[in-house]
Parts: C-alpha cells; sequence; structure tokens
C-alpha cells in the first residue's frame, strides 16, 4: 500500500489507468443519484442502449423537489411531479436501490447515505451535486460530478478525473459555549475565501475536529466546496467506527458473529471487523506530506454569521462587518454589492438583524444531532411574533427519531412547522420559498441571492441553535447571551 494522505491513497486504490487526456480513471464504489441531475444522464445511456453498469453500486432518492407538506401523488406541483415520475422511471427494474417517499429511508441525498451505513471509510463516492464532499466525514473521498460524469459512473462506473492537491486544515484546541462544527467551517471559509480550496481537497484535523461527533464532520465536509475545494475530509477513527456499527450495513454483525453464523440474507457477520484494518490503513500517515498546511485556533471561534451573499462573507457575532475599502481588490464590489443587498452597514455587528424566517433544515445541518441541540433551546420558549419558523428533517429516519423522542413536539408547542424531509427552503426549489425582502435565519450552506426563492430575499447562515435563537428573538442573536444553552 502506498505511503501519504488518506487521499493519495484512496486515489491510487480506485486508479484503473491514467487516460490519453492525463486525467486519471477511477472506479466509483458509490454512485448516489437524485432527481435533479440524473435524467439527462440516464436519457444519454437509453440513447446508446446501454444498462446500468454497476446498480448494486447505484443508490437514488428524491429531495429536491419533493413537497415537504401534502405527499399526495401527483404532486400538484405539475414540474415537481414529472421529475419524480422521471426518476421513479429510470430506477425502476434497474436494479437501482431507491429511497423513495414510501420506503421510510427518503431524504436528502448527503443524509441518507451515511445513515443507511451505504458511505465507508476509503471509497469512492459521487453524487450529481456539488455537496457531496459531505460523505468525506466518514474518509471516503466524495466529490460532486456533472451530467456527462454521471452518464459515465452509470455506465462504466468509473469517472475521469485530475489530482488535486492536499491541504491540512488543523482546528487546534476546544471550542468554546455555544460554537458548533459550522461556525469553525464558516469561519474556515471566510479565512480563505469561496475560492481559496480550488485546486485542493481539504483534510481537517487537529483537536476540535476529532472531539466532533460524525453529524459535525459532516457539516464541516459538506461545506468544502462553499470553500473552493471539490472534496473535504477526515480520517476515520473510532468515532468513525461507532457511528458505522450502528448502520444497516454493520448492525447486526456483532450478534451474527457472536453466534458465528451467516444470516439468510447472506450476510456477512464478520464484515464490520473484516473491514476495520482496512479503514484504518488508508487514514493518512504520520509523516505525509501535504501541499499546504493551514492552522486555525477553534478556542478563537465564537458562533459566527454571514453578513453577504456568499458563504465566505461571515462575522464572529460580536466582530464588525468589514468595510469593503478595507478588502482586498478583488472583493470590495461583491461586498459592496452584497452589503446594498443584505442592508448591514460595516462596522456593525449583526447582532439584531432582524429576521422573518427561520429555517432549520438541509444537508448541512438537519441530522438528529442538530435538531436535538436546537430543541433543547428552544424548549419552553417561543417562536416570536411575526417569525415563520420551520424545521426540516433531513430524512424520514431523522423525522422518525426525532418524533420518538418527542421533538416535534417541542418544535410544534413553540411555534414551529413541523415538515417532511427534503431540500426544501435551502435552495426553493419547491414550496418552501422566502417571499420578497424577507429575511432569512437559516443553518443551510448557500447564502446567495435568490438562494431561498425570492431574488430579493436575504439569507443569513448559521448554525442550528443560532437559528433556534434567532427564531426566538425575531433577530440574529448571540446564542450565548441566552440562558440554558445545551449542547448534546
Ligand atoms: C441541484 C444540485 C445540482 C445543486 C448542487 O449541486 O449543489 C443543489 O443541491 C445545491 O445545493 O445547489
Ligand atoms: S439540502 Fe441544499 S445543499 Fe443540500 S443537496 Fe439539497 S439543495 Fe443542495
Amino acid at each position: 500500500m502506498s505511503e501519504g494522505t488518506l487521499y493519495d491513497k484512496v486515489w491510487d486504490q480506485h486508479k484503473v489507468t491514467q487516460l490519453p487526456t492525463g486525467q486519471d480513471q477511477l472506479f466509483v464504489g458509490l454512485h448516489l443519484v437524485h432527481e435533479v441531475t440524473s435524467p439527462q444522464a440516464f436519457g444519454m445511456l437509453k440513447e446508446r442502449d446501454q444498462e446500468v453498469a454497476f446498480p448494486e453500486r447505484t443508490h437514488a432518492t428524491v429531495d429536491h423537489i419533493v413537497p415537504t407538506g401534502n405527499r399526495d401523488r401527483p404532486y400538484r406541483d405539475e414540474a415537481a411531479e414529472n421529475m419524480m415520475a422521471e426518476l421513479e422511471a429510470n430506477v425502476r427494474g434497474s436494479g437501482i436501490e431507491f429511497s423513495d417517499p414510501d420506503s421510510g429511508n427518503q431524504g436528502i441525498v448527503h443524509v441518507i447515505g451515511p445513515e443507511q451505513g451505504l458511505t465507508q471509510p476509503g471509497m469512492t463516492i459521487v453524487c450529481g451535486d456539488s455537496h457531496t464532499s459531505t460523505h468525506g466525514a466518514f474518509g471516503a473521498l466524495a466529490f460532486g460530478i456533472g451530467t456527462s460524469q454521471i452518464r459515465d459512473v452509470l455506465a462504466t462506473g468509473c469517472v475521469a478525473m485530475e489530482k488535486q492537491k492536499v491541504r491540512k486544515i488543523e482546528v487546534t484546541g476546544e471550542l468554546g459555549d455555544g460554537v458548533t462544527a459550522k461556525d469553525i467551517i464558516l469561519t474556515i471559509i471566510g479565512k480563505l475565501g469561496t475560492d481559496g480550496g480550488v485546486g485542493y481537497v481539504y483534510e481537517y484535523a487537529g483537536e476540535a475536529i476529532e472531539k466532533l461527533g460524525m453529524e459535525g464532520r459532516m457539516s464541516i465536509c459538506n461545506m468544502s466546496i462553499e470553500g473552493g475545494a471539490r472534496a473535504g475530509y477526515v480520517n476515520p477513527d473510532e468515532t468513525t467506527y461507532e457511528w458505522l456499527k450502528e448502520t444497516d450495513a454493520f448492525e447486526d454483525s456483532e450478534a451474527q458473529s457472536a453466534s458465528g453464523s451467516r444470516t439468510e440474507s447472506g450476510d456477512d457477520p464478520e464484515k464490520f471487523e473484516r473491514l476495520k484494518p482496512y479503514w484504518e490503513s488508508i487514514a493518512t500517515d504520520d509523516d505525509a506530506e501535504y501541499d499546504d498546511v493551514v492552522t486555525i485556533d477553534g478556542s478563537a471561534i465564537e458562533p459566527t454569521v454571514t453578513w453577504g451573499t456568499t458563504p465566505g462573507q461571515t462575522a464572529g457575532i460580536t466582530e464588525p462587518i468589514p468595510d469593503p475599502d478595507d478588502l482586498s481588490e478583488e472583493d470590495r464590489d461583491t461586498a459592496r454589492r452584497a452589503q446594498k443587498h443584505m442592508r448591514v452597514e460595516p462596522g456593525d455587528t449583526m447582532e439584531g438583524y432582524d429576521i422573518d424566517v427561520a429555517f432549520l433544515g438541509s444537508c448541512t445541518n438537519a441530522r438528529l444531532k442538530d435538531l436535538r441541540e436546537a430543541a433543547a433551546f428552544v424548549e419552553g420558549r417561543e417562536v416570536a411574533d411575526d417569525v415563520r419558523a420551520m424545521v426540516v428533517p433531513g430524512s424520514q429516519r431523522v423525522r422518525d427519531a426525532a418524533e420518538a423522542e418527542g421533538l416535534d413536539e417541542i418544535f410544534k408547542t413553540a411555534g414551529f412547522d413541523w415538515r417532511e424531509p427534503g431540500c426544501s427552503m435551502c435552495l426553493g426549489m419547491n414550496d418552501d420559498q422566502l417571499e420578497g425582502d424577507e429575511a432569512s435565519a437559516s443553518s443551510s450552506n448557500r447564502n446567495f441571492v435568490g438562494r431561498q426563492g425570492s431574488k430579493d430575499g436575504r439569507t443569513v447562515l448559521m448554525s442550528p441553535i443560532m437559528v433556534a435563537a434567532a427564531a426566538v428573538t425575531g433577530k440574529v442573536t448571540d446564542v450565548r447571551e441566552m440562558e440554558e444553552v445545551a449542547t448534546v
């Protein structure tokens, strides 16, 4: 086995050959598919009379267009119904497993892969979606691909790619109260910029990262692409293995192992123990060399929010919004435009910024832990008058687990709308949209102009507990100033 970074090792192990273009051809371990980016690729396959090469390595879900309210078919929105019907037609009879809304497993593609144990360390994972970087939290090499690459993967199980450089981002120290993984990644992108990672994959390391659970690591890897890096990962460790043990892929392993038998379904009882040495072997070696190393003091990170219209325009909650004149020439104009759109002034802080909508959802922050933390804050409090607050769980499994704990009741009692899983107001491809110039406190990952469905809408990105605090006060709020902040 080759030495070096996880990236080098996983790349080398999946490399089939070098192509005449100079790119490498990589074998793909898992191909995730959703309704928005797959139809054209399936169409190209059909035109050539080709079949899906590895249906057992392919998994589909519906997330972007799916309504989060009434899901009776046909969907009220004709475009949504058509996309759903097309996905169904494409996967039906192909052998591709489909986590559809009747399966109990439907959800945002980057939530369902990990929770079903499809996402594993040392794998190559692709999806026609930029936030595929999320799966790197497990020590997988995971990246978003475009339509022609989706076609290639469907037809051959391989993808052509150029190798990237590796930047280690070391987050040292311990996080303060009320500071979460989301604040770490917003801080990283704020420091390195939205283009800072172009040409790199990010390896997140250091004490603050190691101490995070898998949910936090996923939130961080999820936003790698917002920092310009095609992929991001965390080396697998005991936290990773503990999570995996609980998933469908391995949950019976130990029990089966004890009885020493194979199940009727053909599951291998020793699968977990058999795979673990491989997972351990692909972690970055101590003496590995990086193309770049950046160190960030985790103990200095505050609850962090965006003040502008890119995920790189961020400030700690007590930090002043920058004066565009003080920024580099490159950033000046975008900052000016962003401040005009957001109606913020240099020198002010974001604390106290009025919001109309609180959105707790998306593949960045709609997992059980996110909902638990927000619910713990919301319990006994009420959503402010005039604030439209909604929780959109990341998947049906997250929804069910949250309901089993009574989190839905806590949210509903406080005045939140409790909805069905999907991308929802993260990008407003369904009915969940900002109206007019509404401002939202959002746990999602993009604050581009128009992102949440209205061209004048204003999005402030923040952590789930900060969304909960904003929902309650009707303003961007320093969660540390409120009593009883519980992180679970
Ligand atoms: C629809 C899809 C192509 C897109 C992406 O690639 O990220 C979406 O998920 C997003 O977050 O903007
Ligand atoms: S939740 Fe948002 S970021 Fe994630 S896949 Fe859906 S639209 Fe993209």
